[in-house]
């Protein structure tokens, strides 16, 4: 991790989410599934949100909601100053599972939103062999992949796919990054290390940043806020600036006032958890 502290870009203060009073319902009649209450989420730009909860709570259908993949049952959600609905959105994405094909090799595979999404389509075919592929090295760089540009996604551990896979997801400078347990499916100390690639490249970057975990450590490592839901029908029980100064270190992670942190939001979770579990057994 050694982000070059003369290249952070100031950070930008302007709403580039905002969800108000949006709810979720899946299905019909005796099958429906409330999936998230009205909630209400602001965030400026520039923003790291972590979002913490139970399993099930609706914690993905949130950052579906704010990617225009799934309609709001009710309520608004505005990003970058406009309603979900009326406009593709230039916002990358990243799952647990890299999603890279695998007969593209990774500098083609990191290319492909420049290809199809806006206004970068129009000028892949000028620029590919130029501008478009230096920006592919100059990222690959930046997640210490430099020399792989080549190689297949078979031929990359699970901790490089998924550096592959952020390099994917930035490329096309998108202003907002939706990530879903990115990091899930790693042991834990190639996960750290991500956590520190995706600090270096949000501290360079300054993406809004809406992160999904299930890990309490990850989420105040990366986070400059976490908001905890309650089980399902999911709302926003609690939302807490994380204020630790950067660029963080697992070895702030042991210190007291970072594990207190971690402590309470456990405890918030747990009786988010035993809310429900009394829910059904009433
Ligand atoms: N397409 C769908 N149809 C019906 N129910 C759905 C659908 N998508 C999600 N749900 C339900 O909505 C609730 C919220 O789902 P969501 O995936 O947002 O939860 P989550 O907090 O991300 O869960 P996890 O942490 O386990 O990934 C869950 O009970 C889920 O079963």
């Amino acid at each position: 991790m050694n982000p070059d502290l003369a290249q952070i870009a100031p950070e930008r203060k302007r709403p580039a989410v905002q969800l108000s009073r949006a709810s979720v319902a899946f299905g019909q009649g005796a099958e429906r599934v409330q999936a998230l209450q009205p909630t209400d989420l602001h965030l400026d730009e520039g923003e790291f949100l972590a979002l913490v909860g139970p399993s099930g709570c609706g914690k993905s259908t949130i950052l579906k909601l704010v990617g225009g993949l799934t309609r709001p049952s009710g309520g608004e959600i505005i990003v970058g100053g406009r309603e979900v609905a009326a406009r593709a959105l230039r916002v990358g994405m990243a799952f647990q599972n890299p999603t890279l094909l695998p007969w593209l090799t990774i500098e083609q595979n990191i290319m492909l939103p420049l290809k199809i999404v806006r206004p970068f389509r129009q000028d892949y075919a000028r620029k590919k062999r130029g501008e478009y592929r230096d920006r592919v090295h100059a990222l690959l760089a930046d997640v210490g992949l430099e020399k792989f540009a080549g190689h297949y996604p078979w031929q990359l551990s699970g901790g490089m796919l998924q550096r592959a896979n952020l390099c994917r997801a930035l490329i096309h400078e998108p202003s907002l990054l939706l990530l879903d347990e990115p990091f899930g499916a790693l042991d834990q100390f190639t996960r750290e290390e991500l956590w520190g690639t995706m600090q270096d490249l949000w501290i360079k970057r300054r993406p809004t940043v809406i992160l999904v975990t299930h890990d309490l450590k990850e989420a105040g490592f990366l986070g400059t806020r976490i908001c905890v839901m309650s089980a399902r029908p999911g709302r926003i029980i609690d939302d807490s600036p994380v204020t630790f100064p950067r660029p963080r270190t697992v070895e702030m992670t042991f210190q007291p006032d970072f594990v207190a942190l971690n402590q309470r939001l456990r405890e918030r979770i747990i009786d988010a958890r035993g809310e429900s579990a009394r829910k059904v057994a009433s």
